[in-house]
């Protein structure tokens, strides 16, 4: 099933998409073993190739200097085939990085703000979320970027007690259905 749904794609990147904390990272890598895919990570390769942590490029640089960075990583890696891309949570901010999200096939993970609050309390590396009250933070930056995440092939809903690898079999399953619809409507 795994490898028939590899073969499906073709070589097709998929592209996370979701909030801050939903598990892009966590369940991107899974995705990528089971479809024996390359896993990469936008917030990762900036870090590296500014050799910053992302709060400091937005304390020191400011974040429009990171959204340019992150539309320069996203172009990049819209030349690779096979590969699982993580992307940051704001990614789906800019038209610009719509045209190269949708050379590939954009799944959105998706959670409510309880769940996403569990897994970033400890979590200082979201610098969007220094505020007085990240949970009502967290739900503006989720409303206003709702009907931006909606525009994805592919939605899977998140919740509690379920491991990235069961969350990236379940995706995996999901593929024939969108990549059907996709042939179908080209
Ligand atoms: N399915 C899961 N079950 C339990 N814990 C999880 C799961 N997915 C992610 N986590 C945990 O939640 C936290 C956030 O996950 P992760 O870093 O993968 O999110 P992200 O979507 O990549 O966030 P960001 O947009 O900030 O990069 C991590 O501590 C991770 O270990
Ligand atoms: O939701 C966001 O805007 C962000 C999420 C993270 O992945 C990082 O890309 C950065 O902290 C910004
Ligand atoms: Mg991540």
């Amino acid at each position: 099933m795994t490898k028939n749904n590899a073969n499906l794609l073709q070589g097709l990147n998929i592209y996370l998409v979701g909030m801050m904390g939903v598990g892009k990272t966590s369940v991107g890598k899974a995705v990528a073993e089971q479809l024996s895919y390359r896993f990469l990570d936008t917030d990762d390769l900036i870090t590296k190739i500014q050799g910053q942590p992302i709060t400091e490029i937005f304390s020191q640089q400011g974040e429009t200097y990171f959204r340019e960075l992150e539309t320069k990583v996203l172009e990049e890696l819209s030349t690779y085939t096979r590969s699982v891309i993580a992307t940051g949570g704001g990614i789906i901010l800019k038209p610009e990085n719509w045209s190269f999200l949708q050379q590939g096939l954009v799944v959105w993970l998706n959670a409510g703000v309880d769940l996403l609050m569990e897994r970033l309390a400890q979590d200082e590396s979201r610098p969007l979320l220094q505020t007085a009250n990240p949970r009502e933070t967290l739900e503006r930056l989720l409303e206003e970027r709702y009907s931006q995440y909606a525009q994805a092939d592919l939605q899977i809903n998140i919740h509690a007690d379920e491991s990235p690898s069961a969350i990236a079999s379940r995706m995996i399953q999901e593929i024939p259905t969108v990549v059907k619809s996709q042939n179908s409507a080209s």
